[in-house]
């Protein structure tokens, strides 16, 4: 949906987080229009995913013990009718591997939001990568492409180029920003931000949108502030202040469909 819907429909995005960034998650949920909120109790994912329009996990600081706590959550979700989202951060270091194999095999995630190194990982091909961050190069839209095959997910792959991908149809932005890489947890907060986009219907163009507005954002706050400390503020100011008109202006400019 437009941000002018997310702002008067205030869809509500739980999320599974990491410990490193809910704050700059949340906020980025809140100042978008959403209505963030975080748990990581088990006994609570089945009151939550009713309200829930939208279900995030992410994987950044998963332990062994949550892991079927996750795999429930996907579950909870999936049968009330909520999306899912998976944030599958340093996806191949091994323990992060099998997790994400369980949650894929027990559970259910219908988009896969992650740097070019973690898509690769879904999609069978080497990537250098360095615990977060991606280091490599590569067809980055051949990978976004072969992960949506092979898990059946939207892809969501970021970074200088950002590719959505359902497996048929995919679309590229490329809109170089390195401030936005500046920031730990800049991915984590576009992947909550999705879940507000795709609270109404889970199409690939609400994760297209969503990624057009967060790089719009991005590149606005980049003409105002040049270091990375106020950027992350900047950051949470343009989303706040972004509109339906820009966004759709920035889309009609920057989105290039395959
Ligand atoms: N070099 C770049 N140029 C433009 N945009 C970028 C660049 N690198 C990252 N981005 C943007 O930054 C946002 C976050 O993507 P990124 O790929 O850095 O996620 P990530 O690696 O999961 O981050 P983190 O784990 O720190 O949260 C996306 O909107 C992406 O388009
Ligand atoms: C730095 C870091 N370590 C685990 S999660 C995380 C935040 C980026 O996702
Ligand atoms: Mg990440």
């Amino acid at each position: 949906m437009t941000i002018k819907n997310v702002r008067t429909q205030s869809p509500l995005v739980l999320t599974y987080a990491n410990f490193v960034t809910p704050q700059f998650v949340a906020n980025v949920v809140n100042v978008i229009g959403g209505s963030p909120l975080m748990s990581r109790e088990v006994s609570e994912f089945n009151d939550l995913c009713q309200i829930a329009h939208a279900v995030v996990i992410n994987i950044g600081t998963l332990k062994a013990n949550e892991l079927s706590d996750i795999v429930t959550l996907s579950k909870v979700a999936t049968n009330l009718d909520k999306p899912v989202i998976l944030d599958p951060v340093a996806v191949a270091v091994p323990f992060r591997s099998k997790a994400v194999q369980t949650l894929m095999r027990e559970g259910h995630v219908d988009i896969i939001r992650g740097n070019a190194a973690e898509i690769a990982w879904f999609a069978d091909i080497d990537f250098d990568s360095q615990g977060i961050d991606a280091t490599g190069s590569g067809d980055v839209i051949a990978i976004a492409q072969l992960a949506a095959e092979k898990t059946g997910a939207i892809i969501a792959l970021s970074g200088a180029k950002d590719v959505i991908s359902d497996g048929h149809q995919t679309a590229v932005i490329e809109t170089d920003v390195p401030l936005l890489s500046t920031n730990v947890g800049t991915g984590d907060a576009l992947s909550s931000m999705i879940g507000a986009f795709v609270a109404e219907s889970l199409t690939m163009e609400n994760v297209t949108y969503t990624m057009a507005t967060f790089k719009l954002a991005g590149l606005k706050a980049s003409h105002q502030i040049t270091t990375p400390g106020f950027y992350s503020m900047q950051l949470l100011d343009e989303l706040a202040a972004i509109t339906s008109e820009e966004v759709a202006t920035f889309m009609t400019e920057s989105v290039q469909y395959l």
